[in-house]
């Protein structure tokens, strides 16, 4: 697993923003042969959305030939809903950028058959070949996407219950009212991002800071979904040093020292 520990939240934006670039420009890809980019939700990647789109506009980096999937979706809302996880994309990243909308694929929390909406969902991943390159950010209470604590290790694209813990955390965004946050989600399994070539997790301030010490220094536990990127063969936590005030000295030390060389 690579550390990535940068000074803040526009240093950490800036380096997954390129990192994503580099990643994309690398592969050149084509209508044949696209990238394939997984993509989270949340105030964590907002930051990089932003410099994806200012080096789109550059001209740095093109989204044409980039087909993405989203991790997650509320059941319940409208998609049209302030903040349904469609809006949030297309107001925060597509829109303003070149991708081809038919190349997008967000879970559809309102399908009639919600289990053959997951089905389809991992269907259409395999049918592109699988994802090159999947971005993600972590709750306070390490889930990815939104497995849950206590979310099988191996599980695929499903309708989960939300806990309380995320209920609370996301009130905020729906006026602070937990009656009002969705009660379940569909989102792609742990075992579905671990199968993307690569990884890319973001994780910032002090909030996080526990959930970054489980994934990186404690074992592999299906109650902090994140550490099972520890399985993972080309893992990469991005983080800024306030994510890092439960890691140990020596931790912190390591990764700093390896990233110093390798930059
Ligand atoms: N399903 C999303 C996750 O994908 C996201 O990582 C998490 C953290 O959100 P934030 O980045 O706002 O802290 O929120 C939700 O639970």
């Amino acid at each position: 697993m690579r550390v990535i520990i940068q000074p803040n939240y526009a240093n950490i934006s800036r380096w997954t923003a390129q990192y994503i670039v580099d990643k994309i420009n690398k592969a050149n890809p084509t209508p044949e042969r696209p990238f394939v980019l997984g993509l989270p939700t949340g105030s964590t990647p907002i930051g990089t959305y932003r410099e994806l789109i200012r080096l789109n506009k550059e001209g740095k980096v093109s989204f044409r030939n980039v087909v993405t999937f989203n991790m997650d979706e509320y059941c319940g809302i409208p998609q049209n809903h302030p903040q349904s996880y469609h809006t949030f994309m297309w107001e925060n990243f597509f829109s303003q950028v070149d991708i081809n909308p038919a190349n997008v694929n967000i879970l559809n929390g309102n399908a009639p058959d919600l289990e053959a909406e997951c089905e389809a969902y991992e269907d259409k991943i395999k049918a592109v070949g699988g994802i090159k390159l999947f971005m993600g950010g972590i709750g306070p209470d390490g889930h990815i996407a939104f497995n849950e604590p206590g979310s099988s290790l191996t599980s695929r694209t499903r309708q989960k219950t939300l806990t309380l813990d995320t209920i609370i955390a996301n009130s905020r965004f729906f006026d602070n009212d937990i009656n009002q946050v969705p009660k379940t989600a569909l989102t792609v399994g742990v075992g579905t991002v671990m199968e993307s070539q690569e990884v890319l997790i973001i994780v910032n301030g002090h909030g996080k800071a526990r959930a970054l010490r489980h994934a990186v220094e404690e074992g592999v536990s299906q109650m902090w979904t994140i550490s099972a990127l520890q399985l993972h063969r080309h893992g990469i936590i991005v983080c800024d040093e306030d994510a890092t005030n439960e890691l140990k000295v020596g931790t912190y030390k390591y990764f700093k020292d390896i990233e110093a060389n390798n930059l």
